[in-house]
């Protein structure tokens, strides 16, 4: 952790009575183009405590700017005392034939995965990217975090990241990072059962949808039964009036049916549908304090 270059400082702005702080670093795992990212830090940090980290993964077509500027995040989260890590939804300028022709697949639609197909494999590794560059870059930049308490929440294709990642970690005997909670609005559920994911999984993976298995919550959920000692710490969201629900790229009845299916609780592993909700930024403001909350409780409890 401690060899990476330390990120440049672009800009920061004072915000609840903590800081926006972007910063920007080549990434290795992004085959060496450069990246950016928000950090936001609560009053706490700036006072010198070690702050707990929530990370924040965005959907498609977004970067880096959309959840700080529409998500409504910052003023529970300066509330709480918790650093939240905005990072990037794909790596940018790859220079690849296709990479912007559409707004489901490549650039701003990393699916949080490890690419294994040419050619894309190179620089689409969001997920090496979140688990393990960024809180080394983080790390790096000597921001006053404490990165041994970190959570992860996400929108969309960003819920999928943010129950993945989870998932994955605790099905890991060493992850790169452990998180202690996820949360999701409006996630992918079952992206090798929907359009989305069909197209990213077939685009990115050498396997397929095969392969994507270990990037589906759902199948993941399922080789989590029977696993000792795993206590689930999930809450999701979503919207009935969503136009992507009622499209079936959502899928969260597919995410109950197999976390029943593998024995955890609702309150292990809450899904809460909202009548008249869609699948915008209005209706993640709503939900924020909520799951903010949600995160605190677990991060705080950990120290
Ligand atoms: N351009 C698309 C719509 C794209 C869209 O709705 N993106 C969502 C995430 S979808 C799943 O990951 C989003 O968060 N958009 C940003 C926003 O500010 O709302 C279309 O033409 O339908």
């Amino acid at each position: 952790m401690s060899s990476t270059t330390a990120p440049e400082k672009l800009s920061t702005n004072a915000s609840f009575d903590g800081e926006l702080v972007k910063l920007s670093a080549p990434a290795n795992s992004l085959g060496g183009l450069k990246t950016t990212f928000n950090v936001f830090l609560p009053r706490q940090a700036l006072d010198g405590d070690k702050v707990p980290v929530l990370y924040y993964l965005a959907g498609l077509t977004c970067n880096e700017d959309t959840a700080p500027w529409k998500g409504g995040f910052l003023r529970d989260a300066a509330a709480e005392g918790i650093a939240l890590v905005f990072p990037d939804t794909s790596p940018r300028g790859a220079d690849i034939d296709g990479e912007d022709k559409d707004w489901d697949f490549g650039t701003g639609a990393g699916f949080y995965l490890t690419a294994s197909k040419e050619p894309w494999k190179k620089h689409y590794n969001m997920y090496e990217f979140i688990t393990s560059e960024l809180p080394s870059l983080l790390a790096a930049a000597s921001l006053p975090l404490d990165l041994s308490r970190s959570s992860i929440f996400g929108h969309s294709m960003g819920g999928h990241g943010a129950l993945t990642l989870y998932l994955k970690s605790l099905l890991s005997t060493s992850p790169s990072t452990k998180y202690l909670s996820a949360s999701a609005f409006a996630p992918i559920a079952n992206p090798t059962q929907c359009p989305w994911g069909d197209k990213a999984f077939k685009g990115y993976l050498a396997g397929g949808l095969d392969e994507g298995k270990q990037y589906d919550a759902t199948e993941l959920v399922g080789q989590l039964k029977g696993k000792d000692g795993v206590d689930l710490k999930v809450l999701v969201d979503v919207g009935t009036g969503d136009q992507f629900y009622q499209q079936k790229q959502l899928l969260p009845e597919n995410l109950i049916a197999a976390r029943d299916a593998a024995g955890f609780s609702a309150s292990q592993l809450a899904v809460n549908l909202h009548e008249r909700y869609d699948h915008s930024y209005y209706f993640i403001s709503t939900f924020a304090p909520a799951h903010i909350k949600f995160h605190a409780e677990v991060l705080k409890a950990a120290k």
